[in-house]
């Protein structure tokens, strides 16, 4: 006996050998997929019915500040310098392990009522955000963001406290969770301190995770300091490679993209973050181009303002048609790829298709609705009609986490009072100090 049966359903599996199924079924048992057919003999404790809806796998969110969801419309239409120096820094400067503990059960609660499976996060107080994926049920790459500035001393505490995290949770929660380590930037980190990093990384077996050319400021800042830009100041110190997530890559030059290409390195675009902060379009056409594994982030909630990888989706895909003036660019399949496969390979997850073996990490999405009618082609409607609250269920390990709209893991109204009264008692604490 399987422990869930999913039946019914417009089974968009991404999977490339089995294709999509108009009807199918999806059997899961002990946290993997074990069957994705047109029927089943199979018979499960828990049977699903997802008529009506398109059965998937669920998004990965490869960029995140999730403990940002306290500074969702705090500080908006500002320059990224001012934004971060005059405003998030020194708000972040008061935050406390239960403010990210508040922020980041808002931001575990907000994916999963929007369908997504995992995420990768760069934060503070990273043993409280382990703590809160732990109970949440989902998936997460996690790092403690690193932020060195040349000093060494700072560098050496910072490195202690990133080597900590990474060796204490590594491999936790049923191995739901993987750590990386998250030096923020190469101009917010020196390249001796970025050295000491990947030989960690090395040493540790583990993933890094890096902002990179996110605006026009950085490139000069690198220019002038090192008299090359972040790709080749990186690169010239063997940092990049399949185990490199690397977040913005807003600027790069034709020879910057052949490099992170021939490195296997994954990019994570986040379109709404670029666009909403002025930092530029990422040339996620030509990096595909390439080969090169891009993925989709929606960067934190203080520059997005939301966790919603459908709104991701679709302002992928705009961006990458205005700016090439080809309505043909990045297709609504491909822009899936880049939410579901691309982002499952960024994190070393078994997951972002339904197949035998594969992570049961799955959603229903309910097309039963007026803004989804008619339904022609499931991967268009997904991406151009679609929005966060359209999913009806959510599956991470083979645990239903949201059944039929209801969430089962969290207390939500409990999780909004908190993050309401975290977020305000921070703001008074950040006014009384200015
Ligand atoms: C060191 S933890 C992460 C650090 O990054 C800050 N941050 C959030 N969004 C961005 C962004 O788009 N570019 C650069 N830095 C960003 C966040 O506030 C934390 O301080
Ligand atoms: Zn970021």
């Amino acid at each position: 006996m399987a422990d869930i049966i999913i039946k019914n359903g417009n089974v968009l599996t991404m999977d490339p050998e089995l294709g999509d199924l108009k009807n199918g079924v999806v059997v899961i048992d002990d946290g993997s997929i074990v069957e994705v057919a047109e029927s089943t003999e199979a018979t499960a404790d828990t049977v699903i019915d997802a008529r009506g809806g398109v059965v998937m796998p669920g998004f990965v969110n490869t960029h995140t500040h999730a403990g940002m969801t306290l500074f969702r419309g705090y500080a908006d239409d500002l320059p990224l310098a001012s934004w971060l120096q005059d405003h998030i820094w020194p708000a972040e400067a008061e935050l406390t392990a239960s403010d990210v503990v508040a922020g980041t059960n808002l931001a575990c609660l907000e994916m999963i009522k929007s369908g997504t499976v995992a995420f990768a996060d760069m934060y503070f107080f990273m043993e409280e955000v382990g703590k809160v994926v732990e109970s949440s049920g989902l998936r997460a790459a996690l790092s403690y963001g690193m932020i060195e500035l040349g000093d060494a001393e700072k560098g050496k505490n910072e490195l202690k406290k990133g080597k900590g995290f990474v060796n204490e949770w590594n491999g936790k929660a049923d191995g739901r969770i993987s750590a990386m380590y998250g030096p923020h930037a190469p101009n917010t980190c020196s390249k001796d301190f970025l050295i000491k990093v990947k030989e960690q990384a090395v040493a540790d077996n583990a993933k890094i995770h890096i902002h990179v050319l996110e605006t026009e400021a950085e490139l000069n800042q690198m220019k002038e300091q090192y008299g090359m830009c972040s790709v080749n100041m990186l690169d010239s110190i063997d940092f990049f490679g399949p185990d490199v997530l690397a977040a913005h890559c807003v600027w790069l030059s034709d020879g910057d993209m052949d490099i992170l290409a021939n490195n296997n390195v994954n990019i994570s675009h986040n379109p709404v973050s670029n666009m909403k902060l002025a930092s530029g379009v990422a040339p996620v056409t030509k990096l595909l181009d390439r080969d090169a594994n891009v993925c989709l982030g929606t960067d934190g909630c203080a520059s997005n303002n939301n966790l919603d990888m459908f709104d991701e989706m679709k302002t992928a895909t705009l961006l990458q048609k205005v700016d090439t003036m080809d309505p043909t660019a990045l297709p609504a399949r491909k822009v899936l790829e880049m939410a579901t496969i691309n982002g499952a390979k960024a994190l070393d997850i078994k997951g972002g298709m339904l197949r035998k073996g594969y992570n049961a990490d799955v959603i229903i999405v309910d097309m039963n609705r007026s803004h989804l009618t008619p339904l022609f082609d499931v991967p268009s409607q997904l991406v151009y009609s679609a929005g966060g609250s359209d999913v009806r269920t959510s599956i991470v390990n083979g645990k239903v986490l949201m059944d039929d709209h209801k969430v089962l893991c969290m207390d939500e109204q409990k999780i909004i009072d908190d993050a309401k009264e975290a977020a305000s008692d921070l703001v008074s604490r950040v006014d009384a100090k200015n």
